[in-house]
């Protein structure tokens, strides 16, 4: 299915859009099928590209089967006019820029273009992505099947059909992963201060990050009762959970972060 992607249309090839390319390459897009449109890519960047064969700023035969618009939403005043008149009738437009509406994305391309807005996240970098969309009513059976081919080559997919969820969702799964990674730098840290070496604090961190999203990803069990069968009733564990489970704990920071998170993503609209 994903050969029916081509040919496709990347505008940004940066850290997310080149991420999505690199796994949709591996799993199968036809190289050949590809244009990148990014004027600051690098020589290198520029060169690998072009290496695996896709086409840097080229120009297309025909229309492209999709778009993706992969720049950072300050970016999209100046890139949706650039790019508007590359698409055809059926060219299905893929956004992935944060805050940025599909009513303002459809507005650059005429009346009855497909458009969806998606939220991505970087471990689609390795097919452990988490990917939320929402479509317009242009969107037909088989454009949404497309679309779910591309977004399922990179990781889980949900389709939602309330564009309003779409910042707290950018809140909590596009930038939920640097929440993670800071968890992983954070407790590396707290084990340097409670006088670990540098080194082996920074590996039993992130291997304890990387173990417990694994068995969250193997267990049919709920995150709570993977929390609880680590928690010896008056144990280590248990003295830890007071402090992070306490009313000014982790929830509580959480809550503020991913309400800031999305407060941002309405306001970059
Ligand atoms: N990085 C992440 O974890 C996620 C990012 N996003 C969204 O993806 C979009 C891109 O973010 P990143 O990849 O992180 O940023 P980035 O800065 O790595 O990539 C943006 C790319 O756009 C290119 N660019 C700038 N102006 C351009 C123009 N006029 N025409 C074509 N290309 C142009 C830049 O050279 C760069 O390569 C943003 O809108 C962001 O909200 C969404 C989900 C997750
Ligand atoms: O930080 C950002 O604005 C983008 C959107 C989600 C993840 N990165």
């Amino acid at each position: 299915m994903l050969e029916s992607a081509a040919p496709l249309l990347l505008v940004g090839a940066g850290k997310m859009g080149g991420a999505m390319l690199e796994r949709w390459l591996e799993l199968g897009l036809p190289a050949a099928g590809v244009t990148i449109v990014d004027p600051y890519l690098d020589e290198g960047a520029k060169q690998a590209w072009s290496g695996r064969g896709v086409r840097v700023e080229a120009a297309e035969a025909a229309p492209p089967a999709v778009i993706v618009l992969a720049v950072k939403p300050q970016s999209m005043e100046t890139v949706l006019p650039a790019i508007a008149g590359r698409a055809g009738p059926a060219t299905i437009v893929i956004s992935i820029a944060a805050g940025v509406g599909l009513g303002r994305i459809a507005a650059a391309f005429p009346a009855g273009q497909p458009v969806v807005r998606v939220m991505p996240n970087t471990p689609a970098q390795v097919g452990k992505g988490m990917s939320v969309a929402c479509a317009n009513d242009r969107l037909d059976a088989g454009g949404r099947a497309l679309v779910d081919a591309l977004l399922g080559a990179v990781g889980e997919a949900a389709w939602i059909d309330d564009e309003g969820h779409i910042d707290a969702v950018t809140a909590v799964s596009g930038s939920g992963p640097a929440y993670v990674f800071l968890l992983a730098e954070c407790l590396a840290e707290a084990g340097r201060q409670a006088g670990l070496p540098a080194g082996l604090a920074d590996r039993l961190a992130r291997q304890t990050v990387v173990g417990g999203g694994a068995l969250l990803a193997e267990s049919a069990l709920p995150a709570s009762k993977l929390r609880e069968n680590v928690t010896s009733p008056n144990g280590t564990t248990a003295a830890a959970l007071a402090v992070l489970m306490a009313a000014d704990g982790l929830q509580s920071l959480l809550t503020k972060a991913v309400a800031a998170a999305r407060a941002r993503s309405l306001e970059l609209g």
